[in-house]
């Protein structure tokens, strides 16, 4: 058993039916599998007891109950009063949830509701076994009007998506893992992001060694948001980044704090790499089939990805680029503007929302927000679990897309899924900070990426 986050790797997830599958194919050699669970979950039980008072074990009508009370028997044993049963005891010093795991197949019922608002009036600290109960593994959303919001869970056997994204990260708590002594046999539903190695940057390098990207963006009044993504396509280690403000003036300066930028347009720019939308308005939809055709590998963000969402016909132009030259930026409501769908319908299933995108306009989605999915035709989805509260401020997203720029224009043989996995997880690494962050301020705690 151990910490699952920060991970140092990537790792694999498996939704509800792999995790079944496992499970089913694990009992055959290891029939004790719920006897591993339960003694797994007393352990942990007595690290994070606080106090002397007994442990108030929920349990539910399925084998996640009985994980309950096979850790409920295991702290007896170890001379911990446990106390099995939908009432709380006096000064309880920890609550096992184990009501519902990944059998949660219908919104609660009134009964379960009063018992998870019961769990969660206690002041003792919640363990989860499996999943918050309520929560559903494949979307990390509850299935009702709430799900557990624990302080720790304690998954099993196999890691579940939906504790990565959606409203996964805010029910689950500090995640700990235990494989159970199984290893799984097939191939995961999706990744989990661990850090990505840093490209090799050559002694003998120059600037040209490491790419243009063009910014295209930052129209009047918002031009903000095309300075933060150039200045991080510079600070991952771009070779040259070139700054394209939309109707602005000519002797206006590119960026007056950053010298480093400088000014470029797309027509004396044909091969850079571009980053466009980020604070662009609605004048980006003009530029944009020229953008689409020319440029060939782009990086689209913010106003960029609703001119598209409005107009069927830049969509076709989106479609007819080459597979992996095109990455996109939105966030919840972006995606369903694009998807014709409203912020929820996205939110419900969040891996499916992006793969749907991915898959109708043929390019790497990065669908943002807390658990980042990064989806792409013919590729396994990766989560994002690095990130936090802290990117919840202005231009952090433009500061991803220049980020996403500035390592694609440097290792231009990478497809565009492998470059969304690396800056993505770098981002939200650089994003785990308590309390707040500038933008400006993510952009300095971002590594360089060579
Ligand atoms: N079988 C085994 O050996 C193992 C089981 N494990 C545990 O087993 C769990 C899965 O067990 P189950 O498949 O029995 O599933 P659960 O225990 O999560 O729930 C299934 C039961 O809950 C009921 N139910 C579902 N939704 C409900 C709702 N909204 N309101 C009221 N009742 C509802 C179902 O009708 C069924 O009786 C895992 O999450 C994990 O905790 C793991 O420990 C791994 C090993
Ligand atoms: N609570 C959170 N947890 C993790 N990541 C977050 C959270 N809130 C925001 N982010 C990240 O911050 C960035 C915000 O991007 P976006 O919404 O486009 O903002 P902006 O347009 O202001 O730059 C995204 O990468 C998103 O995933």
């Amino acid at each position: 058993m151990h910490a699952l986050l920060p991970t140092t790797a990537t790792l694999p997830l498996f939704d509800i039916a792999a995790s079944r599958r496992i499970e089913a194919r694990a009992l055959v050699h290891s029939p004790d599998l719920m006897e591993r669970a339960g003694l797994a979950v007393a352990k942990l039980a007595l690290a994070l007891r606080r106090g002397d008072g007994p442990v108030w074990v929920v349990c539910g009508p399925g084998n996640n109950g009985g994980d309950g009370r096979i850790a409920a028997r295991r702290l007896a044993e170890a001379g911990v009063a446990a106390h099995v049963g939908h009432a709380a005891p006096e000064r309880p010093s920890l609550v096992i949830d184990a009501l519902l795991g990944l059998g949660l197949s219908r919104p609660p019922n009134a009964e379960m509701l009063a018992t998870m608002a019961a769990m969660q009036a206690c002041s003792a600290p919640i363990l989860a076994v499996d999943l918050p109960s309520g929560l559903l593994a494949d979307t990390g959303q509850p299935a009702g009007e709430r799900a557990v919001r624990a302080d720790h869970t304690l998954v099993l056997l196999t890691r579940k998506p939906g504790l990565f994204t959606g409203e996964g990260r805010a029910h689950a708590g500090r995640l700990w893992f235990d494989d159970l002594r199984v290893a799984p046999d097939e191939a995961p539903t999706a990744d989990l992001l661990g850090p990505a190695a840093q490209p090799h940057r050559s002694p003998t390098s120059h600037k040209g060694s490491h790419g243009q990207v063009l910014v295209v963006g930052g129209a009047p009044g918002m031009q903000g948001a095309a300075r933060l993504a150039a200045r991080a396509a510079l600070a991952c280690g771009a070779g040259r980044v070139y700054l394209d403000l939309l109707n602005s003036r000519p002797d206006e300066a590119t960026d007056p704090g950053q010298p480093e930028l400088m000014r470029g347009t797309p027509a004396e720019l044909p091969n850079a790499l571009g980053v466009i939308g980020c604070g662009a308005g609605p004048a980006i939809a003009h530029a944009l089939p020229a953008l689409l055709q020319q440029l060939p590998r782009l990086v689209i963000d913010a106003d960029a990805l609703n001119a598209i969402a409005a107009d069927p016909s830049l969509q076709g132009l989106l479609r007819g680029r080459p597979a992996s030259a095109t990455l996109l930026t939105p966030h919840p409501l972006e995606a369903a503007r694009l998807l014709g769908l409203d912020t929820a319908g996205v939110q419900a299933d969040r891996l499916r929302a992006a793969q749907e995108l991915a898959g109708r306009l043929g390019c790497t989605v990065v669908l943002k927000g807390s658990g980042s999915v990064i989806a792409s035709p013919d590729e396994r989805p990766a989560i994002c679990a690095s990130g936090g509260p802290a990117l919840a401020t202005a231009g952090s997203g433009d500061v991803l897309a220049g980020w996403l720029g500035g390592l694609w224009a440097q290792q231009p043989g990478a497809s565009a899924h492998r470059i969304a996995c690396a800056g993505v997880d770098a981002h939200g690494r650089a994003g785990e900070v308590d309390g707040v962050l500038r933008a400006s301020d993510l952009i300095a705690r971002l590594p360089d990426g060579r």
